[in-house]
């Protein structure tokens, strides 16, 4: 089966300055791998580079076996970018936000029958069903993050590219997460994920990936079997930093 995203010595650079020092990446249909790493180690450049958000400067990055300069077919991809960064302050309803994950594949026509269900499908399964038509605005910080994982899934995508799903989120809202994953991963949809901690996806992961300074300073397969990970799973405060300068990712 063709890989899904694949990342060969790939660099990429931001205000001049090399981020990518040459990743090998590979995501297969079905599989979920996760990106560790310190802060500024370049997971967040990574998956902008896969979403074509950052242009790469070498190497070769391919989605669904074109070069991604060339990939047009954006509908087969789902991505969930940092919270901070999308929806915030619009004053939409949920279901007007969730709604437009279909647009890719609408190409702006009005919603049918099937986009409907798809919207209706992708609230119930991140358990916003009954909050449809309430404005993202009132809605907590992991349901806002939901909202955003139910734009995305809305889409059907083939591969879900998510950037810290769980920061910042509450607990119910990171299991609604994880069992949203399973659902999708037993789709056979390929899943590509920015953590800071493994936390409660930790059973889902099949490789996880750890950047340091921009490079791939190890890669673990199945680190779900590894003894003694952590659950915990938040971005580390600023002293939590200064104490502990390597980040834990719960599998080192
Ligand atoms: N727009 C930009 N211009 C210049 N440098 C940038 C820009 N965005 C990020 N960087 C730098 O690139 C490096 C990698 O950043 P990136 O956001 O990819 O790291 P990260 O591993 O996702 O970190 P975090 O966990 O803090 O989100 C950092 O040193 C950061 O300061």
């Amino acid at each position: 089966m063709e890989t899904v995203i694949s990342l060969a010595k790939v660099t990429a650079e931001l205000g001049g300055r090399p981020v990518l020092r040459g990743i090998d990446l590979a995501v297969r249909p079905g599989e979920a791998v996760a990106l560790l790493g310190a802060n500024g180690s370049g997971k967040s450049t990574a998956v902008r580079a896969v979403v074509g958000q950052v242009p790469v400067t070498g190497g070769e990055l391919t989605l669904f076996g074109s070069p991604v300069r060339r990939f047009r077919d954006w509908a087969r991809v789902g991505y969930v970018p940092q919270r901070s960064t999308a929806a915030a302050g619009v004053p939409a309803t949920v279901r007007e936000v969730v709604s437009a994950g279909r647009l890719a594949r609408r190409r702006l026509r009005p919603l049918g029958r099937a986009d409907r269900a798809a919207v209706d499908r992708a609230l119930g399964l991140v358990g916003l069903a009954d909050r449809a038509a309430e404005s993202v605005n009132d809605l907590s910080g992991g349901q806002h993050q939901r909202v955003l994982i139910a734009r995305a899934l809305t889409g059907e995508p083939d591969v879900l590219i998510m950037d810290e799903p769980l920061a910042g989120v509450d607990l119910d809202s990171q299991q609604v997460l994880a069992d949203t994953l399973r659902e999708a991963l037993g789709r056979d949809v390929s899943v590509l994920l920015v953590l800071h901690e493994l936390g409660p996806l930790q059973p889902l992961i099949d490789r996880a990936v750890v950047l340091a300074d921009g490079r791939v300073e190890r890669t673990v397969e199945r680190p779900g079997r590894l003894p003694g990970t952590q659950t915990a799973c938040h971005p580390p405060a600023a002293d939590e930093l200064s104490a502990t300068p390597t980040l834990r990712t719960g599998i080192l």
